[in-house]
């Protein structure tokens, strides 16, 4: 059982306080609580911390929180001022009668002596006075959803003059606080099902996913998404079955994966494919700015907001809504879009209008969500909302036979936009299948491009591309590491390796075949034959010039990479 907490002793209980300084304290009661009641926290957490919260704010012996199922039979109890062993007998240690009358009638009881009043059997008051010769007092208010009652909140405590005299007072208190916890109740209550609805939809598709005939046996013909290889075919045909659903979608994989092409597959395949498909990336913005960008504004809702404006959400009514980097929403944030996903609904910053969106959702990461679940995060209840159908795109060195087919493909795109006809020579083949591509896709087009505007031609040749010649900043940035320590992170980025343990040497590094063999997340700035600003340049190119992913590649803090890119005076890329 959780106690009151000890940092707390400044907080007067309400009943013993003068009544300015009472209601002050009252509302910065019900501050704390309604911050306990949006956490992250199971309900039963937060309920176990209102309690507790509530014996630092009110003169009390005893309080419980108790929860009705919806067929009316007791669910979650807990409580605070009672012993250890009691935790599992909250429900068993409630005046029976006295909390039937509150939930019958629906309105707050309050008796001044529980010794003499019918509601109360012997045994309640042998129980609730245990341990005092005082006259024992007893409030319990019923916790509803709209007209229903879904449990009460009870304290004893007790009788004295000067709880006698605010009596009134604690109970408009406690019939507050049961509100707030009547607003909770139903938030889970409905993500409760609705993560029941979310895993049903889930099963299904993927049911239909192994019964699932490919059609479609020329898979390049989808969004210009290149590839034969196994993998690329397999997710194809899974894209085509959840593109046919209404449900959320999670693309996960490395950076440079394609995640937003396969995303935009998704909305070509789909039956919203008529509608628009709007991109955000939650990364490359500001929570404040981030906030109106997905939601809109009302005219003067802030300073420089002299119109209003249209948010992503409204944008994308009737297609398809891609987040990027969901990973990276604040904790504040995510409980907003878990809002607007349950509902639906929203109101645009400064606004009081609600609107209503029929949106596709899917977004995508290459943070270990489960992780940062764990950890507390990343919010559960939005983590089960967006991860109806994850889809995991493969690194590219898993997946090296695609390789030929997207250099040939990048070849022929920038041959176009030069209006050169350069070819790919065998060796050409042989130095980019030989190569890792820690960036994948997007590394190995730049790779393509830079190749095809510096070679000499008719033919790319091996010694064509930049790490033949010591200029592949990847190559170096990689070179000699351990190809297995990339190996099973198509969901996460690894983490940054450990320093040698008690100064050893350093694992032996092996030359790597064609160009940058095999590689490891470097673990920041310094070490390495690389400059700090030209790891800070590279890993930049490589995130997209977004900063918190580059962070994360490097092993900084989003403000560290801020000030390296000042004290480097590196130029920010604005696309
Ligand atoms: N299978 C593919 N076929 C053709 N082009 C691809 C493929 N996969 C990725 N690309 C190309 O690689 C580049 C990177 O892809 P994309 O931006 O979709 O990756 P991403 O996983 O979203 O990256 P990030 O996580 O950094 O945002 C794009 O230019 C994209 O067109």
């Amino acid at each position: 059982m959780l106690h009151a907490d000890p940092e707390r002793p400044a907080r007067a209980a309400i009943a013993a306080t003068p009544s300015a300084a009472r209601s002050e304290i009252a509302l910065t009661g019900v501050y704390e609580i309604s911050k306990i009641l949006t956490s992250a926290s199971r309900l039963e957490t937060m309920l176990a911390n209102v309690v507790n919260l509530l014996a630092s704010f009110m003169q009390m012996r005893h309080g419980v929180i108790a929860l009705l199922n919806d067929d009316g039979i007791p669910d979650i109890a807990v409580g605070a001022g009672w012993t250890e062993e009691a935790d599992d007998r909250f429900h068993a240690s409630l005046p029976q009668k006295a909390v039937g009358q509150v939930i019958v009638t629906g309105m707050p009881l309050v008796v001044p002596n529980i010794a003499t009043h019918p509601l109360f059997e012997p045994g309640d008051v042998a129980k609730l006075s245990a341990g005092t010769t005082d006259v024992v007092s007893f409030i319990g208010v019923p916790i509803r959803i709209g007209q229903k009652v879904v449990g009460t909140l009870t304290i004893d405590r007790a009788h004295d003059a000067q709880s006698a005299q605010r009596l009134d007072f604690d109970v408009r208190f406690l019939v507050m606080v049961a509100n707030l916890i009547g607003q909770t109740v139903q938030l889970h209550r409905v993500l409760l099902r609705d993560r029941e609805r979310l895993m049903t939809e889930s099963h299904r598709l993927q049911k239909e996913l192994d019964e699932y005939k490919p059609r479609v046996p020329n898979t390049a013909a989808i969004a210009g998404i290149v590839g034969d290889s196994p993998a690329i075919r397999s997710l194809l045909d899974k894209v085509a079955v959840v593109a046919r659903s209404r449900s959320p979608v999670l693309l996960r994989g490395e950076s440079g994966t394609g995640k937003e092409l396969f995303a935009r597959a998704i909305h070509d395949l789909s039956a919203c494919a008529g509608g628009p498909f709007i991109k955000v990336n939650c990364a490359a913005l500001p929570e404040s700015v981030l906030e109106s960008e997905l939601f809109g504004h009302e005219k003067g809702a802030f300073t420089g907001a002299i119109q209003a404006r249209k948010g992503r959400f409204e944008l994308a009514h009737g297609g398809t809504l891609f987040l990027d980097e969901i990973g990276e929403m604040s904790l504040v944030f995510q409980a907003k879009l878990l809002r607007v996903l349950q509902e639906g609904e929203f109101e645009r910053v400064g606004g009081t209008k609600t609107i209503k969106v029929a949106v596709r959702l899917v977004t995508a990461t290459n943070r270990n969500l489960e992780d940062a679940v764990s950890k507390g995060e990343f919010r559960a209840d939005l983590y089960y909302r967006i991860n109806v159908v994850p889809v995991i795109l493969p690194p590219l060195r898993d997946r090296k036979s695609d390789i030929p087919l997207l250099s040939r493909e990048f070849l022929a795109r920038f041959n176009t936009e030069n209006g050169r006809e350069l070819e790919l020579g065998p060796g050409a083949v042989e130095v980019l299948t030989g190569c890792c591509f820690p960036g994948n896709v997007r590394e190995l087009e730049n790779c393509v491009r830079r190749a095809a505007t510096l070679a000499p031609g008719p033919t790319l040749a091996a010694d064509d591309f930049a790490c033949r010649n010591d200029q592949c900043v990847s190559a170096i940035l990689w070179k000699g590491r351990n190809p297995q320590a990339l190996a099973n992170t198509a969901v996460s980025l690894p983490a940054p390796p450990a320093p040698p343990a008690g100064g050893g040497p350093r694992p032996v590094e092996a030359a790597p075949p064609e160009g940058h063999a095999a590689h490891e997340v470097d673990p920041g700035l310094r070490g390495g034959r690389m400059s700090e600003r030209e790891r800070l340049v590279e890993a930049m190119e490589r995130a997209g010039w977004v900063q918190a992913k580059a962070a994360r590649l490097l092993g900084l803090t989003p403000r560290q990479i801020g000030y390296a890119l000042k004290k480097h005076g590196v130029e920010l890329k604005r696309f």
